[in-house]
């Protein structure tokens, strides 16, 4: 177990690279289980441990991955077995997306069922209502779930009662190999939609209308493996943005893509905050006092749901009263708790939090309840006064790359200590040397 240790009151300034896309590269890497022939190469997936959970699901599978200079080499050829074991499904939900390649290409696949986490229930009946209405019988086991087709997956109009992510990939993946058209309504549109289409697409699918609220995949009798470059992470690049707002900083946030980070640029503006993207990336520049907004999550492109905590974070130093509402996941204000002994005024109401801006934040021992809880403690910490102490970061570590380094570059105050060391006091801890291995490497690198 580690910690990170934020110390805060640094001016954030620099330049900062934004990885691969986490949402993006783990369903492509589920996807790539439906290449039957050839090898499928993926471009800058980041060294992520989410990454190497769904290499090992893939592993177990029977394909064949190699990860080397952000790249993965995927040869899923013999596929030699179609269930995911419930140590990684536990791990990870994203692993739940094999299940829609293996029952396209396989005819049969058998999942544990993923659990609930800390952002509320997650169900799956989305997923499993598209496969039903393409033919495939599904039944519920103890702890897992059972999917079969005699023969092929047919094409079928799916209407989705929620817009999810996870089911519009887990569908557009199945329907590949489905007899026929598939159209999924009232898809999800985020930007990892498309670039999943793209990638079916190099791999010889039939996919139309990804990125819109209507996905018409036209079946084909085979897929397989093609080069494929994941696009960069826009709640990373989101993440950078709001620290580097926080701290009063000046920051260029290389390989940012605005038109994916609509909503999130539109309210930092509105806060006081300069934004100015180019084709390369975003600068955000914050020179002045930041004025209070209302935050409303949504599906894409809506504000994201992965942004909000770290919004949370910048409006509460910001002046005036602001109002957060999370409607995407039922239980996602986990991080306030933690937010209130930094000293943070908010107060919850079901799915609205009312946030009292202009607190002078104090440094505390908190936890990460969830991947962007930990990223907006963090970002909380550059700012509040003396130490902030972020322990649960594995779920950190499940979406930023080499966060306290990154965060160091930029002059803040940041580093990762290991368990023994976290035991010591904090300042001690920084001098000893093997403490600064731990800032720059990835946990499984
Ligand atoms: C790996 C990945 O890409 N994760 C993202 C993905 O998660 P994920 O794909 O799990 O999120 P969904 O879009 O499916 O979930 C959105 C909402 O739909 C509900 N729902 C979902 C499926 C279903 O069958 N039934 C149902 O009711 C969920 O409970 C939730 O309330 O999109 C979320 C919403 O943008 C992001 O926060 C996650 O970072
Ligand atoms: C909720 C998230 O991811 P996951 O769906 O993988 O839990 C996230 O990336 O913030």
């Amino acid at each position: 177990m580690s910690k990170f240790i934020v110390r805060g009151g640094k001016r954030l300034t620099g330049s900062v690279r934004v990885n691969g896309a986490k949402n993006s590269v783990l369903p492509i890497i589920a996807a790539s289980l439906l290449g039957e022939e050839g090898e499928s190469v993926i471009y800058d997936a980041p060294p992520l441990d989410d990454v190497m959970t769904i290499n090992k699901v893939l592993g177990v599978l029977g394909a064949q991955t190699t990860y080397l200079n952000e790249t993965i080499r995927v040869n899923a050829q013999n596929i030699e077995s179609c269930e995911a074991p419930y140590e990684y499904v536990r791990k990870m939900r994203a692993s739940f997306l094999v299940m829609g390649p293996l029952l396209a290409r396989m005819g049969h696949t058998r999942i544990s069922l993923p659990g609930g986490c800390a952002i509320g229930t997650r169900p799956i009946d989305q997923h499993l209502k598209g496969f039903e209405a393409m033919g495939a019988e599904i039944s519920l086991g103890q702890g897992y779930i059972e999917a079969k087709i005699n023969g092929r997956l047919r094409g079928a109009k799916v209407y989705l009662d929620v817009a999810s992510v996870g089911a519009t990939e887990n569908i557009m993946m199945a329907a590949t190999l489905a007899e026929g058209v598939t159209t999924i309504e009232n898809a999800a549109k985020e930007p990892e939609i498309v670039d999943l289409a793209n990638y079916l697409n190099a791999m010889g699918a039939k996919v139309r209308g990804a990125g819109t609220g209507i996905i018409r995949i036209e079946g084909v009798e085979k897929l397989v493996g093609a080069e494929h470059t994941v696009i960069p992470d826009r709640v990373e690049a989101g993440t950078y943005m709001i620290a580097a707002a926080i701290t009063g900083g000046n920051v260029y946030v290389e390989g940012a893509i605005a038109d994916h980070l609509g909503p999130v640029i539109s309210k930092m503006q509105e806060m006081g905050v300069t934004i100015e993207p180019d084709e390369n990336g975003i600068r955000v520049i914050a020179d002045r006092p930041l004025r209070s907004v209302d935050v409303k999550t949504l599906p894409y492109p809506g504000f994201p749901t992965d942004m909000q905590s770290q919004m949370m974070a910048l409006l509460m130093v910001s002046e005036g009263t602001s109002v957060v509402t999370e409607t995407v996941f039922e239980n996602r204000f986990m991080h306030v708790d933690e937010f209130k002994n930094m000293r943070a005024q908010i107060k919850v109401d079901g799915r609205t939090a009312v946030v009292s801006g202009g607190t002078k934040l104090v440094g505390s021992k908190v936890t990460a309840t969830d991947l962007r809880a930990g990223a907006a403690l963090i970002c909380a910490g550059l700012v509040a006064e003396g130490t902030t102490e972020v322990s649960g970061i594995h779920h950190i570590d499940r979406g930023y790359v080499n966060l306290a380094e990154k965060l160091s570059k930029l002059g803040a105050d940041v580093y990762r200590i290991s368990y023994d060391e976290a035991k010591l006091n904090p300042l001690e801890a920084e001098k000893k040397e093997e403490v600064k291995l731990f800032q720059v490497q990835p946990t499984w690198a």
